[in-house]
């Protein structure tokens, strides 16, 4: 089961303070969402809202057709992981699995014990007793064995070490395939977690940017590689988002879809073309001069 998010014109301020202005999306449920946006873009309030952890200002949201906000049937059904104090601090972990099997309607024991084993949980310890990356894991554990329709993960792998942020990863696409649900994922580590993503979000601003899927935007720039000189003039002219030079190879990134004829121009000349690195193109859609230029 997978929940289907409709957004229309949401609002969320603190105070004076705008921190989305605006936003309307819909996203189709049984999917993996990547969330992305600078600091301060607006990605966490717009989860909190998603959660119930906060009411918009205006606007509304339907998660599953209904508003989110205190109401009962979804807050069991919607699972949101972040950094922070949550409540459970002072729970052994055996306890947060009894919590989450006794709230949640889905709770897969056994795969929370296999987490458990995967992430090396100390099953005696209490939450805040816990280095910082053994709580994000305790949490996505948590999250994971809910098998909510909604899960969403904001930065939950904060603190893991490689080998856990790979588990992770790992865990969230072999189960996402098993049992698919709606999933938003928000990260700042694009490339690692990149290639999850069916669609991706960006925000910028509190505004929603981009939402496409992940091919597609892959496929607004090329990566040319090959000899320095030859990959020089092949992009003389071009908008260039990157460059990475190593002894006599380069490869440059560029922000233009190449025609049928300018490819053939680039194998002859003995060059490797490639799909864009996500992160090149975050980084250069949401850099100040570019925000300028499409308003
Ligand atoms: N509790 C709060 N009180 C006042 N302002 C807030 C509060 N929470 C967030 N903001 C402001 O709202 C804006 C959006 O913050 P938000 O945390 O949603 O961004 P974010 O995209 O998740 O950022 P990051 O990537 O740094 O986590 C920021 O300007 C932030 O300062």
């Amino acid at each position: 089961m997978s929940f289907d998010i409709e957004i229309d014109n949401l609002r969320v301020a603190y105070g004076r303070s705008t921190a989305i202005d605006g936003m309307s999306c819909r996203l189709e449920g049984g999917k993996i969402y990547g969330l992305l946006g600078r600091n301060g873009a607006g990605k966490t309030s717009l989860l909190a809202v998603l959660s119930a952890f906060r009411q918009a200002s205006s606007g509304t949201v339907r998660v599953d057709g209904e508003d989110p906000f205190e109401n009962a049937r979804l807050m069991r059904e919607i699972c949101f992981v972040r950094e922070g104090n949550d409540g459970t601090e002072l729970l052994r972990i055996k306890d947060l699995l009894g919590l989450g099997a006794s709230l949640r309607p889905n709770w897969d024991q056994a795969y929370a014990e296999k987490l458990v084993q995967r992430f090396e949980l100390p099953l005696g310890k209490r939450v805040n007793q816990l280095s910082l990356g053994k709580r994000s894991a305790a949490r996505v554990t948590i999250a994971l064995a809910s098998r909510c329709p909604l899960t969403i993960f904001d930065e939950a792998y904060l603190g893991m070490d490689a080998p856990s942020r790979y588990g992770f990863y790992e865990e969230v696409l072999n189960d996402y395939l098993e049992y698919p649900r709606t999933v938003i994922l928000s990260t700042h580590l694009i490339e690692e977690f990149g290639s999850l993503f069916e669609q991706v979000l960006i925000m910028d601003r509190g505004q929603l940017l981009v939402q496409e899927e992940t091919d597609q935007l892959r496929e607004r720039g090329t990566a040319i590689t090959g000899p320095v000189e030859v990959v020089d003039r092949f992009v003389a002219g071009m908008p260039v988002l990157s460059e990475q030079t190593l002894g006599r190879t380069k490869s440059a990134t560029v922000n233009q879809t190449l025609s049928a004829e300018r490819r053939r121009d680039a194998r002859a000349a003995g060059l490797d073309l490639g799909p864009v690195a996500l992160q090149d193109l975050f980084i250069h859609l949401t850099e100040p001069k570019d925000r300028e230029k499409r308003s």
